[in-house]
């Protein structure tokens, strides 16, 4: 290889039995690594899907799918390359997931789609309001085959195209940031096929598992930075490497009738019950990742690592915490652990995790990481500050005091914290997370009497 080849196979790439959509970063530092790091890796190749932009797929197809993991630990950088991903596509390639999908060899299909790409409504079902759905729903009637743009509809198209192949039983695997991902997944899915074929259903309740999964690696947007540390280490030019951290976990729990890679082999853990997992997880981490993301900017800080360094931040942290923790089903020893844990991670000086990039989509994650303790801590008559703060912070965050506001909700969001007096504010966007949050009449003076204090 010359000193600024890119990377290039030697060697056959895995047959593709598993499907991925949302060709990101942290599909390519997590199921990806673990597919890769599997016993089995030799039989289990991907063919990976972008959601939106084509260009990863471009980018990895130029270098045979294969990419730089640079694990970054707090004093060094560890440099792999992973094999697992045989096939990359743009999302546009209807045709090719369509293919892959009615194949018999493909038996798992993983998702990263973010938290908005499930489209779920209020009460747990598809939201068939979205004209994104309705279109893709119409689209579907009229054709199984025509090109489709959300997620839930593209699984619909790929099961219809499977059913037509009888190519038998698949398991998805959501990976995403979702509480009770394989219920949300399970319940967008399956309104979306009821919708198109009222046949669907028989075939899928026989055919289609949906796994539960609880995912966990820091992995942030890769910069340039990163592809020239990759080159003055290992002499490749490789134009899409992922930094991640050395921490990773998965928790699954599912069936897998028609197979799986050994993931376990690689490190994830199959569980009965990932939820007491996911809680500690959205809660602690990501929640702890809201409250850094809307109230941090405010104190200077871009990044995680610039905010936990701060002891104000880090005070916020603690008493966040320390509201969880009664509602975590897991022994206390192993909670303060993950909290110590978690403190390190995040101090991290060598990952930059941008808190922009944390903040976005707010309207989909603070109901998944500070609302159910909030409402848990309101039901028992007390008022969490670290919650209060996060609430005061994203109100001020709409109304452009610290980052960009990037939101699937941005503009109505938008209208509502920007009209009028920042107290009239505070009310309407607590009624956009939830209605019962804006008649808690001591929260919301407390939102407003903390907004107000937030430059
Ligand atoms: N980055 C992390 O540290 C991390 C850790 C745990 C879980 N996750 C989960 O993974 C998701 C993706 O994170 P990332 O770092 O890979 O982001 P990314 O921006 O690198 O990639 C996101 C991928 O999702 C696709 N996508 C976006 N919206 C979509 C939609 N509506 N339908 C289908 N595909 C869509 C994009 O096209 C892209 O391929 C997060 O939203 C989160 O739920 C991320
Ligand atoms: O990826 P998002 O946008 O859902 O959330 C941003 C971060 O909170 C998240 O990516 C964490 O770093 C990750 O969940 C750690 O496992």
């Amino acid at each position: 290889m010359s000193p600024t080849a890119r990377p290039r196979r030697s060697g056959p790439a895995a047959p593709v039995r598993i499907v991925h959509l949302g060709l990101g970063s942290f599909f390519r530092a997590h199921q990806a690594w673990y597919t890769d790091r599997a016993s089995d890796a030799a039989g289990w190749g991907i063919a990976a899907f972008t959601g939106r932009r084509p260009d990863a797929a471009v980018a990895l197809s130029a270098q045979d799918g294969l990419y730089t993991l640079v694990t970054r630990g707090a004093e060094a950088d560890e440099f792999a390359v992973v094999h697992s991903v045989s096939r990359a596509y743009p999302g546009t390639d209807h045709e090719a997931w369509l293919d892959h999908l009615g194949s018999p060899d493909v038996r798992v299909v993983t998702l990263t789609i973010t938290e908005a790409g499930y489209l779920g409504d209020a009460v747990g079902g598809l939201d068939t309001a979205d004209p994104r759905v309705a279109a893709d729903i119409a689209a579907l009637r009229a054709d199984a085959r025509a090109p489709v743009i959300s997620a839930p509809a593209r699984l619909v198209a790929g099961l219809l195209a499977r059913r037509s192949r009888d190519a038998g039983p698949l398991t998805l695997v959501p990976c995403d940031n979702v509480a009770r991902v394989g219920s949300v997944l399970a319940a967008v899915v399956r309104d979306l096929a009821a919708a198109v074929d009222a046949g669907l259903a028989t075939w899928m309740d026989e055919q289609i598992r949906v796994a539960t999964t609880m995912v966990d690696r820091i992995t942030p947007r890769p910069a340039e930075a990163d592809r020239l540390a990759v080159l003055a280490a290992t002499g490749v030019d490789d134009r899409c490497p992922v930094v991640t951290e050395p921490f990773t976990q998965w928790v699954l729990a599912g069936e897998f009738p028609g197979g799986r890679p050994a993931w376990e082999s690689a490190g994830a853990m199959f569980s009965d019950d990932v939820t007491p997992f996911e809680d500690r997880k959205l809660w602690l981490l990501n929640g702890a990742h809201s409250l850094l993301a809307y109230a941090g900017p405010a104190r200077g800080h871009s990044t995680v690592a610039e905010a936990v360094a701060d002891p104000v931040c880090r005070a916020w942290l603690g008493e966040w915490w320390d509201a969880c923790e009664p509602y975590l089903a897991l022994p206390a020893a192993e909670v303060a652990a993950y909290r110590a844990a978690l403190l390190e991670r995040f101090a991290n000086p060598r990952i930059r995790h941008e808190l922009s990039q944390i903040a976005a989509d707010g309207s989909r994650k603070i109901p998944v990481r500070i609302l159910p303790v909030l409402r848990r801590e309101r039901e028992r008559g007390r008022l969490p500050n670290a919650a209060v703060t996060a609430l005061a912070a994203w109100v001020s965050h709409l109304r452009e005091a610290g980052t960009p506001v990037t939101d699937v909700d941005a503009s109505r969001l938008a209208s509502l914290a920007t009209a009028g007096r920042l107290a009239d504010a505070v009310s309407r966007v607590l009624a956009a997370l939830d209605p019962a949050l804006a008649d808690d009449a001591e929260l919301v003076r407390a939102v407003r009497v903390r907004a107000a204090g937030v430059p």
